[in-house]
C-alpha cells in the first residue's frame, strides 16, 4: 500500500492486488452503540463509566456536543473509557452545536433538545443539510415542540426553541426513510413523561426501515431503566415518569459493520479471518451479515463475542455464490456484499436499498459508478442493485472515487483482490467511523510475492 503525501489529508492511497487474507483483528467500538450510550449517560441519575467507546468523527460531535450542553464528560483511565455524569436537563439551555454528518448524534440530540426547550442551533457538514430530517420535526411540532429550519424545508440546520408540549395523544412519526427518527423520539421519550406524568405513546406511520436499529435502542434503554413496550414495529410506549438511571458500567460491543469487511476479507481470501469485539450475543442487527456470507458458500464460525470466515480464494479463481437478497435490515453491510458480488458466480441482485440514498452519498449512484469502473455491469433503479461481476480477464485497475464515505473507501478495499492495481481517493474519510482501517486491513492481506500471509 502507499499513500500520497503531499497534503495533511493524503489525496489517496494506492492497493496493489492481493491474494490471501488471514488473521484476528479486535474491532473498534460501535458507532450506533457509542453514540446511544453517550446520550443515554447523559441524561441518567448517577454517573457512567464507558468502557470501548469508539474514537471516530461521528463520536467525537456527540461528545463535543454534550459538553457544550453543559454535560460532564471526563476522559478515564483506559484511552477508550470516558466518565458521564448524568442530569435530569441538560444545564447548557443555550448552544450552537456542529454535529458534522454524524446522523446518530444529530436526529437523537434533536429530539432530546426539542423536549426539553431551550435556544439551540443545529448545523453539520455540507451532506447533513442534504440528508432528510421532515419527518422528525413533524412528529416534534406534533407533540407542540419549537422546531424551525434555517435552511430548505425539511433539513438541517434546525433552531430549536421552547415549545408547549401537548402528549394527550400518540406521536405519529414516519419511519420509511430512517429509523433514527424514531430512535430519536424513543431515547428523548422519558424527557416528556417525566414532566407530565403520562405514558409517552408513538406510533409508525406505514413502513420501518432498518428495524434492528430499534430494537437495539429499546435494549440500549432497558439497560438504563426504561422498558419500551411494543406491538409489532407499528406501536411502542414508555411509561409515565420514565427516567434512567445509570448501570454505573457499561460495555460497548465491536462495532458489527466494521466487521462486514475482515469477515468479507475472510471470505474471498480463503481466511480464517476472525474479529473480536461481536458474536453470537451482539445486539447489532449488522452481525447477521455473517449470515449472509453463509449464504454465499462461506464458513461461518461464531462465539459469544468473535465471529470468523473462511471462505474462496478469489484469486485462484474460485467464486462465491451469487446472491439476490433484501438488505433492508442491514443497509450498511450491505454496501459490503455490493462489493463481493464482483466475485460471484453470476448476477447478483440487492433489494429494498432505498435508504442507501440519503445516507453519506445517494450510495446507490456513488456503487453503481465505481463498479462500473472496475469492469462489473451495473443495473440500479430507486432501491435496488445489480452487479454482474466482470470476467476474469476483465477487470480494469481503477481510480476509486469514495464520495466523503467512509464505507465506499472501506468496502472497495475489498475490490484489490481483483488482480489489478487500484487507487482510493481521500482514503481518510474513513475517519467517520473507523480511523485506522488501512492499517487494520494491511494487516490481514498478503500479496502474490508474500510466502506466508501475516497470522
Ligand atoms: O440508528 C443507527 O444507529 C443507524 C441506523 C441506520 O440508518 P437508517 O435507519 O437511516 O437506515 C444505519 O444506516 C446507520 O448507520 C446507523
Ligand atoms: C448511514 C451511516 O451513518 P449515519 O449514522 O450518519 O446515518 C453509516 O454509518 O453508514
Amino acid at each position: 500500500m502507499s499513500l500520497s503525501t503531499s497534503s495533511a489529508r493524503p489525496a489517496f492511497l494506492d492497493l496493489q492486488p492481493v491474494r490471501r487474507a488471514r488473521g484476528e483483528i479486535v474491532l473498534p467500538g460501535s458507532k450506533s452503540i457509542s453514540n446511544r450510550v453517550l446520550l443515554l449517560a447523559a441524561l441518567a441519575a448517577g454517573s457512567t463509566t464507558v468502557h470501548g467507546l469508539l474514537d471516530s468523527d461521528d463520536t467525537r460531535v456527540m461528545l463535543d456536543g454534550l459538553r457544550k450542553l453543559g454535560v460532564q464528560v471526563k476522559a478515564g483511565d483506559a484511552a477508550d473509557e470516558y466518565v458521564v455524569t448524568g442530569v435530569p436537563r441538560f444545564p447548557g439551555e443555550k448552544a450552537d452545536i456542529f454535529l458534522g454528518n454524524a446522523g446518530t448524534a444529530f436526529r437523537p440530540l434533536t429530539a432530546a433538545l426539542a423536549l426539553m426547550g431551550g435556544d439551540y442551533q443545529l448545523h453539520g457538514v455540507p451532506r447533513m443539510h442534504e440528508r432528510p430530517i421532515g419527518d422528525l420535526v413533524d412528529a416534534l411540532r406534533g407533540l407542540g415542540a419549537n422546531v424551525t429550519y434555517q435552511g430548505n424545508e425539511g433539513y438541517p440546520p434546525l433552531a430549536i426553541g421552547q415549545g408547549k408540549l401537548d402528549l394527550s395523544k400518540p406521536v405519529r412519526v414516519k419511519g420509511n426513510v430512517s429509523s433514527q427518527f424514531l430512535t430519536a423520539l424513543l431515547l428523548a421519550a422519558p424527557l416528556a413523561t417525566a414532566s407530565t406524568g403520562s405514558d409517552f405513546h408513538l406510533e409508525v406511520d406505514g413502513e420501518l426501515i432498518s428495524k434492528p436499529y430499534v430494537d437495539m435502542t429499546i435494549k440500549l434503554m432497558a439497560r438504563f431503566g426504561v422498558t419500551v413496550s411494543r406491538d409489532g414495529w407499528q406501536r411502542f410506549s414508555v411509561p409515565a415518569n420514565a427516567r434512567y438511571v445509570s448501570p454505573g458500567e457499561i460495555w460497548v460491543e465491536g462495532d458489527a459493520s466494521s466487521a462486514s469487511y475482515f469477515l468479507a476479507l475472510g471470505a474471498i481470501g480463503g481466511g480464517p479471518v476472525r474479529v473480536r469485539g461481536v458474536g453470537r450475543d451482539s445486539i447489532q442487527g449488522d452481525v447477521s451479515f455473517a449470515d449472509t456470507l453463509a449464504e454465499l458458500g462461506v464458513q461461518v464460525l461464531q462465539g459469544d463475542d468473535w465471529i470468523e470466515t473462511c471462505g474462496v480464494s478469489v484469486a485462484n479463481g474460485e467464486k462465491l455464490r451469487a446472491f439476490d437478497t433484501d438488505f433492508n435490515l442491514i443497509p450498511d453491510a450491505a454496501m459490503t456484499a455490493a462489493v463481493l458480488a464482483l466475485y460471484a458466480d453470476g448476477p447478483c441482485r440487492l433489494r429494498n436499498i432505498g435508504s442507501w440514498r440519503v445516507k453519506e452519498t445517494d450510495r446507490i449512484h456513488a456503487m453503481h459508478t465505481e463498479l462500473v469502473k472496475l469492469g462489473a455491469t451495473v443495473e440500479s433503479g430507486p432501491d435496488w442493485l445489480t452487479v454482474t461481476p466482470p470476467a476474469a480477464d476483465a477487470w480494469r485497475t481503477a481510480e476509486i472515487g469514495t464520495w466523503d464515505d467512509h464505507r465506499m473507501a472501506m468496502c472497495f478495499s475489498l475490490a484489490s483482490f481483483g488482480g489489478v492495481p487500484l487507487r482510493i481517493l481521500d482514503p481518510d474519510c474513513v475517519s467517520k467511523t473507523f480511523p485506522t482501517y488501512f492499517e487494520v486491513f494491511g494487516g490481514l492481506v498478503a500479496g502474490a510475492d508474500t510466502a506466508k500471509a501475516p497470522t
